[in-house]
This record gives structure tokens, sequence and C-alpha cells, in this order.
């Protein structure tokens, strides 16, 4: 038979008990902080959510994989032929233009070219109808015809991937980050996009929404346990229609009984199309009692404040105004994110 030894621990001394319920309250505290925090994007088609989370995914280095490279080649030659054909179609009509034969020929090598239905991965641009949309995109007796006729159709980024053509022409043409964050991804399939970022103690578990109108009643699924809401709110649509969109959603959003204790990151996104559109047309021409002129900074503030209006239920709004574009962005968003956490962490532990 074994004998077994009881053994008798030494009472704690009234510091150590101390300072054991110190270290308690520290591990505590610590899971708390290693919570997932989900944090919604929130914003109109089109107002840079995607583009925000291709920002987060490089910022994380969570590079995108061949495959998704070769996805966004095909999405690339696919608009690029796309917009070409558009404007050539409606610049073709000025005949001037194009009575010389072989601007004439170049137009109709564009026109006559189609991508065909292969695998997406095998989809490329070939040289030579890249080399004709180069020459046409930049003799001075074509250029301006079809950059008027771009701006006719709305079309604002053709001009980067058309300055760029000679480099998306061929088979190795492999897009870099700035072509694949200036990509638009309406092509792509409606739904959610998610990620999760480490960020120390914390996970931010990032959910992008597709902003379609007829995508947004199932945004409600996503709206439980959401700590915080990005919303992206892009500036340089002060002359249309969507600016109201703009405004009404971020107004049903923040008033919302889903989101009472919930911080609002506010993004005013698109701010390098602002400053080129605002001494063009003019923000009082939408907003009649601004006053500020053509000042970038006083007419961003004056949108801010249009915003920040529609907070009637006072939740506690972060503005933030950015180039979505920048590649500085996620670093600013995720020192956002980090400030509201602990804003919301104090305040939710009553240190606050
Ligand atoms: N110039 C400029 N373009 C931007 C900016 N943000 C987004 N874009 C462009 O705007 C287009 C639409 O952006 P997305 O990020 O796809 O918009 P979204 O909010 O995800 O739109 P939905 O998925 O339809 O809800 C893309 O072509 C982007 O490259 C910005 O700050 N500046
Ligand atoms: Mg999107």
């Amino acid at each position: 038979m074994g004998s077994s030894v009881s053994r008798v621990r030494p009472a704690k001394s009234a510091g150590q008990m101390h300072s054991d319920a110190l270290d308690s309250i520290i591990v505590q505290d610590q899971a708390r902080l290693k919570q997932v925090r989900r944090i919604l994007v929130l914003g109109t088609s089109g107002s840079g959510k995607s583009t925000l989370m291709k920002h987060m995914r490089i910022h994380d280095g969570t590079e995108f994989k061949e495959t998704d490279v070769t996805l966004y080649r095909s999405i690339i030659c696919r608009n690029v032929i796309e917009w070409a054909h558009s404007i050539l179609l409606l610049a073709k009509k000025d005949a001037l233009v194009f009575e010389k034969g072989y601007h004439r020929e170049l137009a109709d090598k564009v026109l006559d070219f189609t991508l065909g239905n292969d695998d997406e991965r095998e989809i490329y641009l070939p040289n030579d109808i890249a080399e004709a949309i180069h020459q046409l995109w930049n003799d001075p007796m074509t250029a301006n015809s079809l950059k008027e006729h771009a701006k006719e159709l709305n079309l604002e980024l053709p001009t980067y991937f058309f300055d760029n053509i000679r480099r998306i022409g061929g088979p190795t043409y492999r897009p870099n980050r700035s072509d694949i964050l200036k990509t638009p991804e309406t092509a792509r399939k409606p739904g959610l996009r998610e990620m999760k970022i480490n960020m120390g103690t914390l996970t931010i578990h990032l959910l992008d929404p597709s902003g379609q109108r007829s995508e947004r009643r199932k945004w409600i699924h996503y709206f439980e346990f959401v700590t915080s809401i990005i919303f992206c709110a892009p500036v340089a649509d002060y002359d249309q229609a969507r600016m109201t969109e703009s405004f009404n959603l971020f107004e049903s959003v923040i008033n919302s009984r889903w989101f009472l204790r919930t911080s609002i990151i506010l993004l005013l996104t698109k701010m390098d199309e602002f400053k080129q559109k605002l001494p063009k047309i003019p923000l009082e021409k939408s907003f009649p009692e601004y006053t500020g002129g053509a000042d970038v900074n006083k007419a961003a503030k004056y949108i801010l404040w249009k915003y920040m209006q529609l907070n009637r239920a006072r939740l506690s709004v972060y503005p933030h105004i950015v180039n979505v574009c920048d590649t500085n962005v996620s670093c600013l968003v995720l020192a956002a994110v980090k400030e509201t956490t602990l804003q919301n962490w104090l305040k939710d532990s009553g240190r606050l």
C-alpha cells in the first residue's frame, strides 16, 4: 500500500492575494479584449466598400492568390473591351476624327474584337488590340473625342486603364495592386465578402455585403453582435441622385434600433474625384445654402455636417476623410477601428 502524503499549502499573505486578484482581473480583461469584433462595412453601391476590403487584405499581408489575380485579369480585360466599344461607338459618329483611314481601321479592329467565353483564367488582351487602343487613346486627333465620350458615359476608370494599356496587353500580364484596387467588382457575384484581421489581442471580423438596393434587405442577417459600422459615404457623388440615396441609407442605419450601442466610423470616400470635380461642378448647384465656394476642405466639411445632422440617435460617430485608392487608407481605418474598440470597451467596463 502506498502512503499518501497530504500537502498543506501555506496560507497566502494579504499582499499575494491582492496580487492574484489583480492578475485575475487582467486575465479577464484580456479575454474580453480578445473577443472578435464584428465590423460591418455599409454604404450604397459603388461607395468603396469592397475597395476598402481589398486594402485591408493587402495591409493584413493576405496577398491576392494566383486564382484571384487571374480572375482580376479577366475582369480588367473584359472591362477594357466593354469601355473601348462603348466609347468608340459614340466617337465614330465624330466623322471628322475618324475619316483618316488608319484611325477608322484601328477603331474597327477594336470594335470587331470580342474576348469569347474561354475559361476565365485563360482570358487576356492580345497585344495588337492593346496597341490599337493605345494609339487611338494617345493620338491627338482621336484622344479628345474618346475622352469626351468617356465623360459623357460617366466612365472615369478607362483613363487609368487606357493610360496603362500596353502593360495590360499580352498573355503574361499580371494585374498589380493598383490595378486590382481600381477594378470595379460589379461583374462579380453579389453577396457577402468577409475577412478576419488579427490586431494583437484583437480579431476583427470585417463583413462587406453588397450595397445594391435589392441586396440590402439581406443586411439584417449580419446586424447581430456588430460592434462597429464603417459607413462609406462617397463625397464625389454630390451632384448625383446617388447622394440622396446615401443620405437616406445613413439616416436609416444610424437611427436603427439595431445599432443603439454601435459606434460608426463614417468614411468620406472618393476624395480624389471630389477634388477634381469641385472646381468644375460647384457644390452650391446641389446645395444652394452652401457658401464655401471651391475650397475642398470647406466643401467636405459641409457634406460631413449634412451626414452628422442625420444622427438623431446621437450615436458615437468618428468621421474620417479618405481616398480609398490611397494605399495608406488601411492604416487609417485600422487606427480608427482600434480607437473605437477601445472607447467601446472603456464604456462597457465602466471605466469611461
Ligand atoms: N477614384 C476613386 N475611386 C474609388 C474610390 N473608392 C472606390 N472607388 C472605385 O469605385 C468603384 C466601386 O467601388 P467598390 O468598392 O466596388 O464599391 P462597393 O461599395 O463595394 O459597391 P457594391 O459592391 O456594388 O455595393 C471601383 O471601381 C473603385 O475602384 C476612391 O476613393 N476614389
Ligand atoms: Mg462591393
